[in-house]
């Protein structure tokens, strides 16, 4: 069951993470008309609707809605992990034993939606992050003992037209989480940091945004596009005794690496604090 574009995926949840997995979906070519999808207010599966040509319906009622869209080839998963678990109690009686139901939210172990799922249900826990929407994705995999090597295929592409893809154990999705996931959210922190100190140092805000957003822009297509690594990329930057050379060494003196290595744990440890909360 590799993906072809009359594959059936339906999107439980149709926010922030899995529009942009459906936009990369659609961009790599698959058929709208074999996509569905569920959100949780009318005016937004109208607005959805129209904007990706795909069937919406509105959860007031979501059982019902997500038992109607639930029968289908892949069930993607995309409400917050408080929601998890309901959303599995509630779409189990509606499922194919032969559905994937593949979850990207953060923190729900695959044992703790299997519990609330029919025994033996393939399930694939996906860590994916935005840029998919902008067919630059990086996404981890798991699967569950269940899963075929073609269901694991079928999962895959759901993604890969828009990204890397990578399988991993399940012990190191939140690992994924900390890197990928909110990866993006790191680097735009550090352009906002950019703009922010370009400011206080009297440039005009707008200017420095501007600035700041190019560079990022910038160092993401050379990354991906010229076969260099990050640390070939920065040496070519990094005249000696020049001015890179400076800032670098400020930001190793004050201990950059640590910065980041805390971060990914206090990310790492929200993973765990989620599932000890919502996943049990
Ligand atoms: N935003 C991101 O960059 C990433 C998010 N994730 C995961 O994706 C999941 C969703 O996050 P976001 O998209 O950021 O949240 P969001 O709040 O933007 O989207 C949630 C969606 O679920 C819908 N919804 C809520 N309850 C529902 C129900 N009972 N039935 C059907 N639809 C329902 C809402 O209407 C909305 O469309 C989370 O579990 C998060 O951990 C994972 C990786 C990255
Ligand atoms: O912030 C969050 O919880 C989600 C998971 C990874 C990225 N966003």
């Amino acid at each position: 069951m590799s993906l072809t574009p009359s594959t059936t995926v339906s999107f439980i949840g149709l926010g922030n993470m899995n529009s942009a997995v459906l936009e990369g979906l659609l961009a790599g070519g698959h058929d709208p008309e074999s996509v569905r999808a569920t959100v949780g207010r009318v005016l937004s599966a109208e607005t959805k609707s129209t904007r990706y040509g795909i069937a919406v319906t509105a959860t007031e009622d979501h059982t019902e809605a997500n038992r109607e869209v639930a029968n289908a080839h892949l069930v993607v998963l995309g409400v917050k992990p408080k929601a998890i678990v309901e959303v599995c109690e509630e779409i189990a009686p509606a499922l194919s034993p032969d559905t994937v139901v593949v979850s990207v939210a953060a923190g729900i172990s695959i044992d703790s939606m299997a519990s609330r799922l029919p025994a033996g249900q393939p399930i694939v826990r996906a860590m994916p992050n935005t840029p998919l929407a902008v067919q630059q994705g990086a996404v981890g995999l798991a699967a569950s003992a269940e899963v075929t090597e073609s269901q694991l295929e079928a999962a895959r592409g759901l993604f890969e037209q828009a990204g890397t893809v990578v399988v991993v154990p399940e012990s190191q999705i939140d690992l994924v989480a900390g890197i990928s996931g909110s990866g993006p959210a790191y680097f735009f922190h550090l352009a906002e940091l950019l703009a922010q100190t370009a400011v206080e140092h009297g440039m005009d805000a707008d200017v420095a945004e501007q600035l700041a957003s190019a560079t990022l822009a910038g160092a993401g297509r050379m990354i991906a596009t010229q076969n260099a690594s990050a640390a070939e990329l920065r040496e070519n930057i990094t005249s000696p005794q020049g001015t890179t050379e400076a800032a670098l060494r400020s930001f190793t003196e004050d201990d950059l690496s640590g910065v980041v290595a805390r971060g990914i744990a206090a990310n790492i440890r929200r993973s765990e604090e989620l599932s000890a909360e919502f996943g049990s």
